[in-house]
């Protein structure tokens, strides 16, 4: 059996069974950070994340000065979606001799301009040599309150799933590199390209969900809005109902699918990497914290109810028509990512 076979969950499943649960250990593996009790104030997170050349980026695609930047987000996304404030990093580079020195530069500059903004020390790190290509992981840790930490278990029949901004652009983006489309206006394509390549991590809005009290699950969308949303249900033994017309595309988005003859629902529900949050809200709260979102410049948009354990996941469309949805999204060993 190879991991081609078996899949990225398929893989992680295996693996989590061999784990340890050690002493001060809240939440082991399973969410988008582990969250640690070193008997403090308040509670550590812990996350990791690699990118890949031609897997999870492509040098021709943008600057080094973005990818570190991206590196640093996608990490940072996953302590906002736990409700955490990030606050050390270190950095693991493996790169081909032959790199030139001023790529790393830029590279570094990415990394410690966003690790900057958000408040992070970068505290070291570890140099290797790779054979082909670059590869760059960075481990983060983050703070937070005690009785403030989002999981992604906590759903409950009832509540209402919301997003964070827009889905779907990144995909859209990386669809207009792979893809270019010479009718497609240039405003148009570097809004798409630019989401793609520089998504911004949603730690201010995560710490607001926090903070709010009636947030009962949480994660970031790194594979997709339907992989997110199997995601949080699992771990909530719930099901869901998402409205296809109420998932928010940019009007950028739209033009493309319009250009292209693609469903833009699709970039949003399987495309990934838009690094948004899902959350559900108790049903009673959701007007006052969509409000509130609002008023401190971090829109949220009502997509859908959580539905009682066993009732499935479903997509109903504008005539209230619904159909299974199936929880696909980006699989790192799958065949077409
Ligand atoms: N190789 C591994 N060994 C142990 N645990 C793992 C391994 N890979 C993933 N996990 C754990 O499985 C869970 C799901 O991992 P996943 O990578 O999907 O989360 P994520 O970091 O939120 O997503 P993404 O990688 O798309 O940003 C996490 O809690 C993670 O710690
Ligand atoms: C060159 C190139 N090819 C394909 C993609 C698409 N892609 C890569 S990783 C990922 C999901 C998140 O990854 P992970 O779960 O590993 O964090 C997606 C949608 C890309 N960004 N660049
Ligand atoms: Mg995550």
């Amino acid at each position: 059996m190879r991991l081609a076979d078996v899949g990225e969950s398929g893989l992680v499943e295996r693996l989590l069974g061999r784990l340890a649960r050690g002493p001060g250990v809240v939440r082991g593996a399973g969410d988008d950070a582990a969250v640690l009790d070193l008997g403090g104030k308040e509670l550590l997170l812990f996350t990791v994340d690699t990118l890949v050349e031609e897997v999870h980026f492509s040098r021709a695609y943008g600057s080094m000065r973005d990818l570190g930047a991206k590196a640093m987000a996608v990490n940072l996304s996953d302590v906002a979606a736990m409700g955490g404030r990030p606050v050390y990093a270190v950095v693991s580079l493996a790169a081909p001799a032959e790199t030139a020195v001023a790529d790393i530069d830029d590279l570094y500059a990415g990394l410690a301009g966003t690790a900057a903004r958000y408040g992070v020390t970068l505290v070291g790190g570890d140099t290797v040599r790779h054979p082909h290509g670059l590869v760059i992981t960075v481990a983060l840790l983050g703070l937070a309150g005690r009785e403030r930490v989002l999981y992604r278990k906590g759903a409950v029949s009832g509540d209402l799933f919301y997003v964070t901004g827009s889905l779907g652009a990144s995909a859209a983006g990386l669809f207009l590199f792979q893809n270019p489309h010479p009718a497609c206006p240039p405003e148009v394509e570097d809004r798409l390209k630019k989401a793609h390549l520089s998504p911004e991590p949603r730690v201010v809005a995560g710490g607001l969900l926090a903070a709010s009290g009636v947030v009962s699950a949480a994660e970031d969308i790194s594979d997709g809005l339907a992989l997110t949303v199997a995601h949080i249900c699992t771990a909530g033994g719930v099901g869901a109902r998402l409205l296809a017309d109420r998932v928010p595309l940019s009007p950028e988005v739209r033009r493309l699918g319009i250009l292209t003859g693609k469903d833009p629902l699709e970039w949003a529900l399987f495309g990934g990497e838009d690094y948004e949050l899902l959350f559900t809200v108790r049903p009673g709260a959701a007007a006052g914290l969509e409000r509130e979102m609002a008023a401190a410049g971090w829109p949220v948009t009502w997509i859908g109810e959580v539905l009682g354990p066993g009732e499935g996941l479903w997509l109903e469309d504008a005539a209230g028509a619904g159909r299974p949805l199936v929880p696909g999204g980006y699989d790192a060993f799958g065949t077409e990512p």
